[in-house]
C-alpha cells in the first residue's frame, strides 16, 4: 500500500475557553483564555490535529508557518525546526525580557518560534499515526509505562470572576485560604483520584502559603507537595519557606526567579527545587546545571518545541542527574494527549506531571481525557487517540471572532484590574 503523506491543506482555528478565576502572582486568569488549535491534512486525506498557546503573537507565526508547510510531508519532522527558521519574529514580540504573561520565563524569537512548531509537530504526528495505524508513542520509540500520573494542580481562587464580566460558571467554589486549599484538594482527590498536589503560590504573603501547604500535609499525610510562587520570593524567603516546609515537600518549584537565585537557594537547603522558569529552552541548561540551581526540570512541551525535544530535554537531564517531570498551562485534551504520549515514553520520570486540564471546563474533544487514580491512560488508538468535534471547534472560535480583542491575549494583571482597578504587576522579588 502507498501513502501520500504530502500536506496538502493546513488549517488554523483560534478559539477562546472558558477558565475560572485562578489566581496567580500576576493577577487572576482572564474568563476566557486563546488557544490555537492546528489541523494537518494529507493528500491521503488523513488529518492530524495540534494546540498550542493562541495569543496573537502566536497566531502571527503560525500563519506564514501553515503557507510554508503546504507541499511539504508529514514525515518530514525535523525539516518543520529549518521552516521555522525562515520565519521572522516580531522584535517588539520579545523585547520584554520575561514573558510576565505566561509565566513562562525568558522569552526569545526561538522559543516563540518552537512554541509554535511544536503544534505542527504534534499534528504531523498524529497524521503520520493515522496513516500508519500506530499510536503516537510508537512514532516516539514506544511506552514504557500504560498509564501517566499527574498532580492535582491547587489554585487559589475566586468563587467568580468579577461582576459584570461575561463567563462560564464553575462548581470550584473559592479557595482563599487553608481550609479553602484543603477542600479544593478534596474535590480533586474525589473526582480524579489525584494522590500528588501542586499548591499555586506568589499570591498571599508566604507565612500563608506556608499554613496552607501544612494544612495540605496534615490532611492528606504521605501525599507528595509542591508550592510554586513564579519566582515571587526573594532568596532569604525562599530558604525560609524551604527550611519551613522542609519536612513534606517533594519540591519547591521557581522560589526565586533566574538561575542565579536558584542557585543561590539551592545551595542553602536540601529541598530539591524544581522549574519551568529558569530552564526553557535548551541554551539555559549548560549554567543552571553546572551551578547546581535545580534538581527537577518540568518541561512543558510546547515551548520546548514539541515532543522528540521533550525527549532530548529528559536525555540531557539523564546524562547530568536532573530529573525530569512536566507543567502544565492552560490546555485542552489535544495537548493533554500529546503531553501523555511523550511521558509514557520518558523511562525515568519520577515525579507525576501537572495538569490544568481539569479546571477546562470546555474542550475541542468528541470525548475528554479522564484521569483516574490520577492517571491517564496512554491512548493506543492511531495517532494522539483523539477526535475533533468540529461543532464545538467552531462554537470556540465564534467567540474569539466576537472578542473585541480584550481576551486574545492572555493579560492576568489585566484581568486582576477589573476587581482592583489600582492592581499593577507586582516587581519580583514580591516578599
Ligand atoms: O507551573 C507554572 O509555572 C505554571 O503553571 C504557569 C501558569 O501560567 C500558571 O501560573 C497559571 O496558569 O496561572
Ligand atoms: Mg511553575
Amino acid at each position: 500500500m502507498t501513502r501520500d503523506l504530502t500536506i496538502t491543506d493546513v488549517r488554523l482555528t483560534p478559539i477562546l475557553v472558558a477558565d475560572p478565576p485562578l489566581l496567580n502572582t500576576q493577577g487572576v486568569h482572564q474568563p476566557y483564555t486563546p488557544r490555537l488549535i492546528v489541523e494537518i491534512v494529507t493528500a491521503d486525506g488523513v488529518t492530524g490535529v495540534g494546540e498550542t498557546y493562541g495569543d496573537t503573537k502566536y497566531l502571527e507565526l503560525a500563519r506564514p508557518f501553515a503557507e510554508r508547510l503546504r507541499g511539504r510531508r508529514a514525515d518530514d519532522l525535523n525539516g518543520l525546526f529549518t521552516l521555522a527558521d525562515e520565519v521572522a519574529v516580531d522584535a517588539s514580540r520579545v523585547e520584554n525580557a520575561v514573558d510576565v504573561g505566561g509565566l513562562r520565563g525568558v522569552q526569545t524569537a526561538d522559543k516563540l518560534r518552537l512554541s509554535v512548531v511544536s503544534a505542527f509537530e504534534v499534528a504531523c504526528l498524529d497524521a503520520l499515526g493515522k496513516a500508519l495505524g500506530l499510536p503516537v508513542h510508537a512514532l516516539l520509540g514506544g511506552k514504557v509505562r500504560d498509564a501517566v500520573e499527574y498532580s492535582a494542580y491547587l489554585f487559589y481562587k475566586w468563587a467568580d470572576h468579577p461582576e459584570g464580566v461575561e463567563r462560564e460558571p464553575d462548581d470550584w467554589g473559592a479557595a482563599l485560604d487553608p481550609a479553602g486549599v484543603v477542600a479544593q484538594a478534596a474535590q480533586f482527590k474525589e473526582r480524579y483520584g489525584f494522590t500528588s498536589f501542586k499548591l499555586k503560590g506568589g499570591v498571599f504573603p508566604p507565612e500563608q502559603e506556608i499554613a496552607a501547604v501544612r494544612a495540605l500535609a496534615e490532611a492528606f499525610p504521605g501525599h507528595p507537595l509542591r508550592l510554586d510562587p513564579n519566582g515571587a520570593w526573594s532568596v532569604p524567603t525562599s530558604l525560609a519557606v524551604a527550611e519551613e516546609l522542609a519536612d513534606v515537600l517533594e519540591y519547591l518549584e521557581d522560589p526565586a526567579l533566574g538561575t542565579a537565585a536558584m542557585a543561590e537557594v539551592a545551595a542553602g537547603t536540601e529541598v530539591p527545587l524544581a522549574t519551568n522558569m529558569c530552564v526553557t529552552t535548551f541554551a539555559e541548561i549548560e549554567e543552571a546545571f553546572t551551578r547546581g540551581a535545580v534538581q527537577v526540570v518540568l518541561s512543558d512541551h510546547h515551548y520546548w518545541g514539541g515532543l522528540r525535544n521533550t525527549q532530548q530535554l529528559a536525555a540531557v537531564c539523564r546524562t547530568f542527574g536532573v530529573a525530569v517531570s512536566m507543567h502544565s498551562n492552560t490546555h485542552l485534551g489535544i495537548s493533554l494527549a500529546a503531553m501523555t504520549h511523550v511521558a509514557a515514553t520518558v523511562p525515568d520520570l519520577h515525579h507525576a506531571c501537572d495538569s490544568h486540564y481539569p479546571w477546562q471546563s470546555e474542550d475541542v474533544l468528541t470525548e475528554r481525557l479522564t484521569f483516574t487514580g490520577g492517571k491517564v491512560t496512554v491512548p493506543d488508538a492511531p495517532g494522539l487517540g483523539v477526535e475533533l468535534d468540529r461543532d464545538r471547534l467552531a462554537f470556540l472560535h465564534r467567540r474569539w471572532l466576537d472578542d473585541d480583542g480584550a481576551l486574545k491575549d492572555r493579560d492576568d494583571a489585566a484581568a486582576m484590574r477589573v476587581a482592583d482597578p489600582g492592581w499593577v504587576t507586582p516587581s519580583v522579588p514580591r516578599w
